[in-house]
């Protein structure tokens, strides 16, 4: 079936874009995105050595025809990790550009000895480290209260080191005092350049290797990388040296003793960066989850029940076969022993949940639920055995909560991770976050936080609550060592989008210019594709600022599928006031290909991984630059190039536009080099726009982040009323109609009809003349 042919009800149906070097189209055999040959221009999405399989006919499993399986159905097999859909061969693509053809060579080269360097298990020398390190774009500090604090108890030794040699002191003084300059001291620790090397170096268990050569893992990405080799102690073989190629100040091996805060690009695999560390730990225990009987060990929060959800299934596949359980944390599970007086009936617990909040607060939809809960039926289920427990910071606090306010504490949990830290330590989620973060009271508590995106406040929060905690814990137990190093990992540019995405920045003018632009997109082969009308195909996200806009365009667009495409069973809308059934099995036949146009709010934004997902279209313009991050992050993903992101803005945006403008700005960059590729300037954004459009004052941004413009918060307020409408007709239109509508109650009331049946009229007139679109804002 040729998608492209039906959505254009074209008879002939040309495609308007080829479809290979689409994400649809399969994993790519590469999925880093820096050192293997970035730099890469427009057109030239895949260079040498990066495979792709051959788009083959037929029917893969689940019977769903080839060109509509963009998720990869069911199937599962060897390194396409599910993208199994037609023939399993694969072919080198052949790249044009002699003196970049060169460059990817060498790079490739490179990368190619690192692998061998890697998998004969000698490791590199210090400035090998730095070399691949930096080839990759990896950045590893350890952040300034632990440099401050090892200064300290480092001064003792002062004498020792009186005793070296000259030379070698001042080459030690000469890197202290630019670390000291810095405020920061820097890690090179060994690279992980295959993802063999895990059981050889590291030991890591021989079932959780086999899991992960089974999911088709390879090649680590850069974060992978760079945060295993930190996450994982290195396997020990007689007086064998160990990880850190450069110690700490102290000169300890820090290698899987530290908290971990990772800034790593989206869809880099940051979810099994987190759990093979803590999968291996728990299978390195030694006992039995029964056996142990001591609650959780490891905790995972996420932002939302679809992102919790998918870790817990990854969890599920890695930890395959061992004994190592993970649970996804939901409603009337318990945790840990509570007393039914004390326990906190989760229904009065639930918070108010403001519009705005409920975008990307996932349990409020769980909170209606729970209040119509029979009072009754007491929940005192069994306490959750699970060594791995994966929850939203709600559904967690909610399972320890009691009546008088006070957590109970988790002292079994020796592994935290955060994943979407700057979100859950963000103030719609902080104090339940750092309740839990709090409650782990276990003194070997190894923390980790992770995202896309993270700001300087969240990293001096994630300090002060280390040092808190720390604090706290020392008065119970002075005997306690000093706290673990706080070590910051930052791939690429920080807060900048992926740059193997094209983005496009389309100037709407109106609402009703951001409606038609979207209609042209579901029809993409009407107009053939220039710079401003970039073609798109399905499958796509489009993300729009509040839930009742996300309802009302999706009402609006329901019927634009033809019929013989699905129709209007391909188009579908996904937000947290939907239930949880009804969530889940709109994410299910999304996953599944059945539906190509999924409407949404911020709620899909982070995290979850839609492998074969083509694009993104920002039909509201994201509230912050990290939201666009984030957003268009959901394309793209393991390395996989031809993902389009489309962001329409219309004069409402014009004062905040410049934010989003500046991050595709950054992205171009990193794709083309800060003055290479064909040119800086030749991008979506051009330096006119940036030096025209107006820098939003901090004041201005921070409004922007808590509710979004305002014209399409509440659309039947006053002067938004008209503005921020979803609807294709104009100011205009609508005037004339409603003269016409005017004229014909005139004439009706002349004719001497009822009241009563007037009144019918005018509703029926109403809805269609669409007055109805009003509806779907209430
Ligand atoms: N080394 C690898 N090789 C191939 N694919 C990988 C590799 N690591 C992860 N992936 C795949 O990449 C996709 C994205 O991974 P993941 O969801 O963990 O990204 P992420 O970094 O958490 O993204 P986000 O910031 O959006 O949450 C997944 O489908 C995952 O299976």
């Amino acid at each position: 079936m040729n998608v492209f042919k039906l959505l254009s009800r074209s008879a002939k149906g040309p495609l308007a874009t080829p479809t290979t070097n689409l994400p649809s189209s399969g994993a790519v055999a590469n999925p880093q995105l820096f050192g293997h040959g970035y730099v890469r221009g427009e057109g030239e999405m895949e260079g040498r050595g990066r495979k792709r399989k051959r788009g083959g006919a037929g029917v893969v499993q689940g019977g769903l025809p080839v060109d509509l399986d963009f998720f990869g159905g069911e199937k599962k097999e060897g390194r396409g990790r599910g993208e199994g859909h037609g023939e399993e061969e694969e072919e080198e693509e052949e790249m044009d550009g002699g003196g970049k053809r060169e460059r990817v060579e060498q790079e490739d080269r490179d990368r190619d000895r690192d692998v061998d360097e890697g998998k004969n298990g000698e490791g590199y020398d210090a400035d090998e480290c730095k070399r691949v390190l930096r080839l990759h774009k990896l950045k590893i500090t350890v952040l300034e209260d632990f440099v401050e604090q090892e200064e300290e108890s480092q001064s003792k030794e002062k004498e020792k080191a009186k005793k070296k040699s000259k030379k070698r002191r001042k080459k030690e003084e000469e890197a202290a005092a630019k670390a000291k300059k810095n405020g920061r001291t820097q890690l090179f620790p060994q690279p992980l350049t295959a993802f063999d090397q895990l059981r050889e170096r590291y030991g890591i268990s021989r079932r959780l290797a086999e899991n992960l050569a089974e999911q088709g893992y390879t090649v680590p990405t850069e974060v992978q990388l760079a945060a295993l080799p930190l996450l994982l102690g290195k396997k020990k073989r007689g007086d064998e040296e160990d990880g850190m190629q450069e110690k700490t100040a102290s000169g300890e091996d820090l290698a899987g003793k530290i908290d971990l805060l990772s800034v790593a690009p989206t869809g880099s695999g940051k979810t099994i960066a987190f759990l093979i560390p803590i999968i291996n730990a728990l299978l390195a225990e030694n006992k039995t989850d029964a056996e142990s009987g001591t609650g959780p060990r490891a905790v995972i929060i996420a932002p939302t029940k679809e992102l919790a959800s998918q870790i817990a299934n990854e969890a599920h596949k890695l930890a395959k076969g061992t004994r190592v359980k993970a649970a996804l944390m939901k409603k009337g599970m318990e945790v840990v022993e509570r007393s039914e007086d004390t326990a906190l009936e989760e229904d009065s617990d639930m918070p108010d949940v403001s519009d705005e909040e409920a975008d990307s607060d996932a349990e409020s939809d769980g909170g209606v639920q729970l209040a119509v809960r029979s009072k009754r039926q007491k929940r005192r289920a069994e306490i959750v055995k699970a060594a791995i427990i994966v929850a939203t910071p709600l559904a967690l606090l909610n399972a320890l909560k009691h009546r008088d306010g006070t957590v109970s504490e988790l002292p079994s949990v020796q592994h935290l991770v955060l994943d979407e830290a700057d979100v859950l330590l963000d103030p719609l989620f902080r104090e339940q976050t750092v309740a839990l973060w709090n409650a782990c009271t276990n003194p070997l508590l190894r923390a980790g936080l992770w995202s896309a995106t993270m700001g300087s406040n969240i990293e001096a929060l994630s300090l002060s609550t280390l040092n808190d905690r720390w604090t706290a814990l020392s008065t119970s137990s002075p005997t306690l060592p000093p706290r673990p190093p706080l070590v910051r990992l930052v791939v690429g540019l920080k807060d900048t989008a992926i740059p193997n995405i094209t983005h496009k920045l389309i100037y709407a003018a109106t609402e009703q210019g951001k409606l038609l632009g979207l209609r042209q997109l579901l029809h993409p082969t009407a107009i053939p594709s220039t710079d401003t009308t970039p073609s798109l195909r399905p499958p796509f996200l489009v993300f729009t600022q509040t839930i009742p806009r996300a309802i009302a365009l999706h009402s609006e667009l329901l019927y634009d599928i033809p019929p013989e495409a699905g129709g209007s069973l391909r188009i579908a809308v996904l937000h947290a006031d939907l239930s949880s059934t009804a969530r889940d099995l709109v994410m299910t036949r999304f996953r599944r290909g059945e539906i190509w146009v999924l409407i949404t709010t911020d709620l899909l934004a982070r995290g979850v991984d839609f492998r074969g997902l083509n694009g993104v279209v920002n039909y509201d313009v994201p509230n912050s630059a990290a939201a666009y991050v984030h957003r268009v992050g959901r394309t793209g993903r393991a390395g996989r190039e031809g993902g389009v992101a489309v962001t329409f803005y219309t004069k409402d945006d014009v004062p905040y536009i410049k934010n989003v403008a500046n991050v595709i700005r950054a992205s171009e960059k990193l794709r083309h080099g800060e003055a290479g590729g064909s040119g800086a300037d030749e991008g979506t954004v051009k330096q006119w726009l940036l030096d025209a459009l107006p820098t939003p004052s901090k004041r201005d941004k921070k409004e922007l982040r808590r509710g979004g413009v305002e014209s399409r918060r509440k659309v039947k307020d006053g002067e938004g009323r008209g503005r921020g409408r979803i609807s294709t007709k104009s100011g205009f239109e609508r005037r004339v109609e409603n003269k016409k509508r005017g004229a014909k109650m005139a004439s009706l009331r002349g004719n001497g009809v009822e009241r009563k049946e007037e009144g019918s009229v005018v509703r029926r007139q109403a809805v269609e003349g669409g007055e109805s679109e009003f509806e779907g804002f209430e």
